[in-house]
């Protein structure tokens, strides 16, 4: 038997577009990464080398341009929207279009006088965004990756499983640190993409700062709940956590206590590291997120 064609897809993935909107001497700007992954009934491309069907992925990245000048980027959700609406109607072949989003942040540099067009790159972290058309249906999922959050106390870790390879003592302080990776589901669009968003992220820092921790796990579940809790709009949420150890450094050779009142030094560890990651989803709502979504 020769061999069969299995899931496949193809688009124009990393289209970086900067769109700039001027108002007289104060300028806006978006600046993005654009991934489109086209799929639907494309055997004959792979099969038979028809490429009848195959919309070029270079038209795909001209459309990502043309759009951003035609119709400006009002969010990573709204654009992402567009063009998946557009792709998934761009061929009879075509069923289903992704879009995925990254938001590089840039804040205003501040300067006197009249002038606003001068931005540092914000370095907090990057807003995702993933629109998917199923025929007409879209779905559309935000999110964050690489927020550097740290506690330098009120985090514990104790009363664990132990066996013969255990050698972790048991905390009752110590330095909670993490990089999150966070996608959320909408399912109510809300008006304001951005704002939004940045409730969103607050909750999730907020809760992070306010948890007492006992695990990373339990704050995973406490920042993800924070999100369900407090936007009526969103009913999952799906948190990659690696727990970026920090491990008191061994100072009793150099005759040193490191710890007390006044702090401790720290080594702050690279790998391994442990990953902890959950859905959260509110009452009966249905989990959609894809598993490995926060991973890639
Ligand atoms: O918050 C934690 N959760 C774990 O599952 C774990 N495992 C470990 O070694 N340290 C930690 N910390």
């Amino acid at each position: 038997m020769p061999p069969t064609l299995g899931q496949n897809q193809y688009g124009k993935a990393e289209t970086r577009v900067l769109r700039v909107t001027r108002e007289g001497a104060v300028h806006r700007l978006r600046d993005l990464n654009v991934s489109v992954a086209l799929s639907g009934d494309l055997a004959e491309v792979h099969l038979a080398g028809s490429n009848a069907a195959v919309l070029p992925t270079d038209t795909m990245k001209n459309t990502v341009y043309a759009f951003a000048r035609e119709h400006g980027i009002a969010s990573p959700e709204a654009f992402g929207a567009l063009l998946a609406r557009h792709f998934v109607a761009s061929g009879p072949a075509i069923r289903r279009a992704r879009v995925r989003v990254e938001e590089y942040a840039w804040e205003r540099v501040p300067t006197t006088g009249e002038k606003a067009h001068s931005f540092v790159r914000a370095g907090n972290g990057t807003r995702t965004a993933q629109v998917t058309c199923d025929g007409g249906e879209c779905e559309t999922l935000s999110g964050l990756t690489g927020v550097t959050l740290l506690n330098t106390t009120d985090s514990e870790f104790r009363g664990y499983l132990k066996d013969r390879f255990t050698t972790l003592p048991e905390t009752g302080d110590r330095v909670l640190a993490t990089d999150v990776t966070a996608v959320w589901r909408h399912a109510a669009e809300p008006a304001d993409w951005d704002g939004s968003h940045a409730v969103a992220r607050g909750h999730l820092l907020a809760a992070f700062a306010g948890t007492y921790s006992r695990s990373l796990q339990q704050t995973l579940f406490a920042m993800g709940s924070a999100v369900i809790d407090n936007l009526p709009g969103i009913d999952e949420i799906r948190l990659s956590l690696p727990n970026k150890h920090h491990f008191l450094v061994d100072l009793e050779p150099f005759g040193m206590r490191n710890e007390g009142p006044d702090g401790a030094v720290y080594i702050a560890a690279d790998r391994p590291y442990g990953l902890i990651e959950a859905t959260v989803l509110r009452e009966g709502a249905e989990a959609r997120i894809p598993v490995d979504l926060t991973n890639t």
